[in-house]
C-alpha cells in the first residue's frame, strides 16, 4: 500500500492510473522505458517507488542491487510474472518454482541443452541457416521477421522433431504466437480477448504434445529430440506423482511451454540487433574460418565452437540493446537494499539499461564494441543473460543458433539497411519497431 511504501523516495503519480500514462509512452521511444526510469534516478536516486499498470513497485540499479536479487538467499525473492503469463503457463513452470523446488527442475529440463547436448541438431541448424539465407538472396526482407521464422523452426524441430515445413509447423507457430501476445495481456478470460485466445491456444499446444507423447510411450514413433529424452527419462503414469527424480506429464508439458515462451522472442530479438550492429562491424573472424578451412564447404561442430570474436560481439549486442531491459521479482520476506527497507509481498525490478550502460564499468557506453570483453567484466555488470539461479539455462542454444546464422550471412552476402530508424516496439522483450528491413546481395 502507498502507507507502506512511505519511506521510499519517488512518485506513485495520480490516483488510480498513477504513473502509467508516463511509463507507457516511454516505452515505445528509441530508449524504450529507461527514459522513464532515467528521469526518475536523476530526481530520487537508485532506488525509486513508482504506481504503473496496477501495480506498485519499487524500481532499483546498481551491482549492490543485481547481487542480492539476482542471488539472494533462497526464497528471498521469487519471480514477478503477470497474473495472465502465471495462468497461461500453469502453475509447475519453471517461472513459477522457487528455491529447492527451482533447483530440482531446473536440473531436470536443463540437462539437455548442455553444449554436449545440442551437438545432435548442429546440422538442422545450420541447413536449417542455409535454406533460409538462399531465400533473401537478392531481397528486401524484414531480419526480424525472418529471425522469429528461423529461430521457432530451431526450436519447434528441437524439441519434437517439427518438420520445417508443412501443416503441423503453421497449427505450431499460429498456436504459438497466440501464447506469446496472451501474456502481457489484460486479464479477462472471455471470448474474443487476448488472454482467451491464448489459454485456447495453450490447450491446443498441450494435446499436440500429448498426442505425440503416446506415439512415442507406444513405440509408434520415435525420435531423437528433447522430448524423447525427457520421456525416456520421466516414463512414469500420467496421474503418478512427481518424485524427487522425475516429471509428471504436466509438468513436462508446462515446461517445454516455458522453453518456447522464454527462448523465442529473446533468441529471435538478439539475432536481430546483432545483423543491426554488424552491419557497421563486419565480423572478419568468419571469413578466416572460411579461409582456413582446407577446400571443405561445410561448417563444422568444432568451428562453430570456437568464435571468439563473436562470442564478445553477442555479449556486446546484449549489452548495448539490453534485450530484457528490467528483471521482476516479488520479495517473498522483508530485507534491505541499499538502506532502504523491502517489505514481503512488494514488486521489486531490477533496472537492467541502467548497468549495462555505467560509464565506469563501459566507457563510451552508446558505442557499439566487442572488445569490451576482451577481459572479463567486473560481476553483476553483464546481465545479458542474467546471473544466479535464474542464469538463462537457453544460453548455449541461443548461442548456438546465432553463431551459425552469423557465419553463413557474413561468408556469403552483404546487406544494407534499408532505413535509419532506432526506435523500439513497446513489448516487454525489447526489439526494432521497424523490424529492421535490409536489403541483400550475394557477395
Ligand atoms: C539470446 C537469447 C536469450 C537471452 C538474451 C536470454 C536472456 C535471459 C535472461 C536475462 C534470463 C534471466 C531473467 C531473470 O533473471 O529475470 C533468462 C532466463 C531464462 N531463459 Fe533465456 N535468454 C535467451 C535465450 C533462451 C533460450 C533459447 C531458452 C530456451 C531454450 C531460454 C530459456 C530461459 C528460461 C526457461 C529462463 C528462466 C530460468 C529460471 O527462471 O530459472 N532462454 N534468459
Amino acid at each position: 500500500s502507498p502507507k507502506e511504501m512511505e519511506g521510499i523516495p519517488g512518485s506513485l503519480g495520480l490516483p488510480i492510473v498513477g504513473e502509467s500514462f508516463a511509463f507507457l509512452s516511454a516505452f515505445s521511444k528509441p530508449s524504450g522505458i529507461y527514459s522513464f526510469v532515467k528521469e526518475r534516478q536523476q530526481r530520487y536516486g537508485k532506488v525509486f517507488k513508482t504506481y504503473t499498470l496496477g501495480r506498485f513497485s519499487v524500481i532499483m540499479t546498481g551491482r549492490e542491487a543485481s547481487k542480492i536479487l539476482l542471488t539472494g538467499k533462497d526464497g528471498m525473492v521469487s519471480l514477478n510474472l503477470f497474473y495472465t503469463g502465471q495462468q497461461v503457463l500453469g502453475p509447475t513452470s519453471l517461472l513459477q518454482t522457487n528455491g529447492e523446488a527451482h533447483k530440482r527442475l531446473r536440473r531436470l529440463i536443463a540437462e539437455p541443452l548442455s553444449v554436449d547436448g545440442l551437438k545432435k541438431y548442429f546440422q538442422f541448424i545450420n541447413t536449417l541457416a542455409i535454406e533460409t539465407l538462399d531465400q533473401w538472396s537478392g531481397k528486401k526482407v524484414l531480419v526480424l521477421e525472418e529471425a522469429s521464422t528461423f529461430t521457432l523452426k530451431v526450436i519447434g524441430n528441437m524439441i519434437m522433431s517439427l518438420e520445417p515445413t508443412g501443416e503441423e509447423q503453421e497449427k505450431f507457430r499460429a498456436n504459438f504466437k497466440l501464447i506469446s501476445s496472451s501474456f502481457a495481456s489484460l486479464p479477462l478470460k472471455i471470448p474474443g480477448t487476448a488472454f482467451y485466445r491464448g489459454i485456447k491456444a495453450r490447450d491446443r499446444m498441450y494435446a499436440m504434445l500429448d498426442s505425440i507423447i503416446s506415439k512415442r510411450r507406444s513405440g509408434e514413433s520415435i525420435q531423437q529430440d528433447f522430448l524423447e529424452s525427457l520421456i525416456i527419462k520421466h516414463s512414469q503414469a500420467a496421474d503418478e506423482e512427481a518424485n524427487e527424480d522425475k516429471l509428471t506429464d504436466k509438468q513436462l508439458k508446462d515446461n517445454i511451454l516455458t522453453l518456447l515462451v522464454a527462448g523465442h522472442d529473446t533468441t529471435t530479438a538478439a539475432l536481430t540487433w546483432l545483423i543491426k550492429f554488424i552491419e557497421e562491424n563486419p565480423a572478419e573472424e568468419h571469413r578466416e574460418i572460411q579461409a582456413n578451412r582446407n577446400g571443405g564447404s561445410n561448417l563444422t561442430w568444432s568451428e562453430v565452437n570456437n568464435m571468439p570474436y563473436t562470442t564478445k560481439v553477442i555479449s556486446e549486442t546484449l549489452r548495448r540493446a539490453t534485450i530484457l531491459p528490467w528483471f521482476s521479482r516479488k520479495a517473498a520476506q522483508d530485507f534491505e537494499i541499499e538502506g532502504y527497507k523491502i517489505v514481503k509481498g512488494w514488486s521489486i525490478n531490477l533496472d537492467v539499461v541502467s548497468i549495462h550502460h555505467d560509464p565506469g564499468i563501459f566507457a563510451n557506453p552508446e558505442k557499439f564494441d566487442p572488445s569490451r570483453f576482451d577481459a572479463p567484466i567486473k560481476t553483476f555488470s553483464f546481465l545479458g543473460f542474467g546471473s544466479g539461479p535464474r542464469m538463462c539455462p537457453g544460453i548455449n542454444l541461443a548461442k548456438l543458433e546465432i553463431c551459425i546464422f552469423i557465419h553463413h550471412l557474413v561468408c556469403r552476402y552483404k546487406w544494407r539497411a534499408l532505413e535509419k530508424d532506432d526506435s523500439v516496439q513497446p513489448t516487454l522483450v525489447r526489439m526494432p519497431r521497424n523490424k529492421y528491413p535490409i536489403a541483400v546481395e550475394p557477395l
